[in-house]
């Protein structure tokens, strides 16, 4: 591993984030080196989007620190080496898929045939290629969702945070859309991924556990199915990470 390899993609030191009185993420320390496809896990509220906010500069933490790449966060040129997308689509509604694509694109700095390529290959992952001339208004909820892991895609960053990226895609697009992420994780990329469904925790290289704001679990997905003394990430999930909220 040479020198530039060998700096994590992140590295979140002692984060703590407070809401009000309320402290939301307590003492997260997480190192993600480039490469891997780690994936966040746990309950609805735990501290997941509060996270990755704070990774990837949105927010800011009230103690601790986020590097990526070795660089302090918020750092706008480190803008460039991310592409994130949230849970909720910031799409454009009233413009087609390939203009917001395009929009996007341009705030990245692509243009002209770079630009019109990078669109091509995104939608085709994303099996939307037949519908770029529709406006987003007139996609489905899954579309939607597609269309912003296209725009994540776009600039090919070094490092992509995605925040249920698969939420009402169906089963068959959601396998090649994770396929895709592992070949992209082969080329170098490093893929943080928020996720509730349990197949897909399975995939990852490596699993963060999250309850009430704690990381309770940091390991392989093998390692705390073992740990835990259960045979699936599921039953390790229900061990570990069920909290009263979310019994409710
Ligand atoms: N801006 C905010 N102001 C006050 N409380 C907030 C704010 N953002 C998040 N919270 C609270 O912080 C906690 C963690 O929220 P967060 O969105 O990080 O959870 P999550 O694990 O991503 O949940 P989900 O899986 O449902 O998306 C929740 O209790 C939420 O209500």
């Amino acid at each position: 591993m040479d020198e530039s390899t060998a700096v994590p993609a992140i590295d979140a030191i002692r984060l703590v984030k407070r809401f009000g009185d309320r402290t939301v993420l307590d003492d997260i320390t997480l190192t993600v080196p480039q490469g891997e496809l780690f994936g966040l896990l746990g309950p609805s509220g735990s501290g997941k989007t509060t996270l990755i906010k704070l990774i990837t500069g949105i927010d800011r933490a009230d103690a601790g620190k986020v590097e990526l790449f070795g660089e302090p966060m918020p750092q706008l040129k480190m803008l460039q080496t991310f592409g994130y997308m949230a849970q909720s689509d910031a799409l454009y509604q009233e413009l087609t898929g390939k203009e917001n694509m395009a929009f996007y694109g341009s705030l990245y700095g692509l243009a002209g045939k770079v630009l019109a390529s990078r669109i091509q290959s995104a939608a085709l992952l994303v099996n939307l290629t037949d519908h770029l001339d529709k406006p987003a208004s007139a996609y489905s909820g899954g579309m939607k969702r597609r269309l912003s892991l296209a725009i994540a895609l776009l600039h090919e960053p070094q490092l992509l945070v995605l925040d249920e990226p698969t939420v009402g895609i169906d089963p068959v697009l959601r396998k090649t859309i994770w396929n895709e992420l592992r070949a992209l994780t082969q080329k170098g990329v490093t893929i943080i991924v928020t996720t509730h469904v349990m197949d897909e925790a399975e995939k990852c290289d490596r699993l963060g556990l999250i309850r009430d704001g704690k990381l309770i679990a940091l390991n392989t997905p093998e390692a705390i199915i073992e740990h835990a003394g259960v045979h699936t990430i599921e039953e390790a999930f229900i061990a570990l990470g069920s909290s009263k909220e979310d019994h409710t």
